[in-house]
């Protein structure tokens, strides 16, 4: 069984809360406890494969014994950045946020590998407001090789599901890409170990 684990980052208010319990109860509630961070558990199936997902959804109040973001960074297979498109401070956050994941993806890996992040701009329901546009979501989501939408937790649920679904299918994808490389890394290790020795030793 696979374990997954997702953070729902982003600023104050930009609609984290809204986006996860949508996800999980497909509702959206109006209001939530903004002073508690969770870790929601969900048992589920994806293509057929049995799953057990972790989501954080942190609380933006500063509190004791909180995760910071570099515990978040660590923990985490994956993450959905949040914006609210009516709040240009939110996109703001949702840019630093992604330069702290690309660094520390390169940090550990040395190199820039196909993340499982995916940008949301949320609240589109409230467009007439907008202070970020479309294309600069897009653009930002491309600079960083992650997966983009606009989307509202408030009234698009099925929009919710795909994006959701989305970035776990690359989490699945990329733990496969890392337990393939492992054997075949051995493997050619081996063969070389076996090239340079092996056939010296025949000689023997
Ligand atoms: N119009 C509109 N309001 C939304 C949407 N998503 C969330 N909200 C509202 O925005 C406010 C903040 O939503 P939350 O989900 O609590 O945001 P959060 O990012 O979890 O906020 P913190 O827990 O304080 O960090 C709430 O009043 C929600 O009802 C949306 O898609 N459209």
């Amino acid at each position: 069984m696979n374990e997954l684990k997702l953070a729902v980052l982003g600023s104050r208010g930009a609609g984290k809360s809204a986006l996860t319990v949508r996800f999980l109860t497909r509702r959206f509630i109006g209001e939530y406890a903004s002073n508690s961070e969770c870790i929601y558990t969900k048992h589920f199936c994806l293509d057929g494969r049995q799953m057990n997902l972790e989501i954080y959804d942190p609380c933006s109040q500063p509190r004791q014994g909180k995760l910071s973001l570099t515990d978040e960074l660590h923990w985490a297979d994956g993450f959905v950045i949040v914006y609210d498109i009516s709040d240009r401070a939110s996109f703001a956050f949702a840019k630093a946020l992604l330069y702290r994941i690309r660094d520390s993806h390169l940090a550990a890996c040395k190199r820039v590998v196909e993340s499982a992040v995916f940008l949301v701009g949320n609240k589109q329901d409230l467009c007439h407001l907008r202070e970020v546009g479309w294309d600069e979501g897009q653009k930002l989501a491309m600079d960083n090789k992650c997966q983009f939408c606009e989307l509202s937790a408030a009234e698009h649920c099925q929009e919710v599901m795909t994006m959701f679904t989305k970035v776990l299918r690359t989490i699945i994808t990329n733990f496969k890409m890392k337990e393939k490389r492992r054997p075949s890394g051995s493997k050619s290790m081996a063969k070389l170990i076996n090239n340079m020795f092996g056939k010296r030793r025949k000689s023997v």
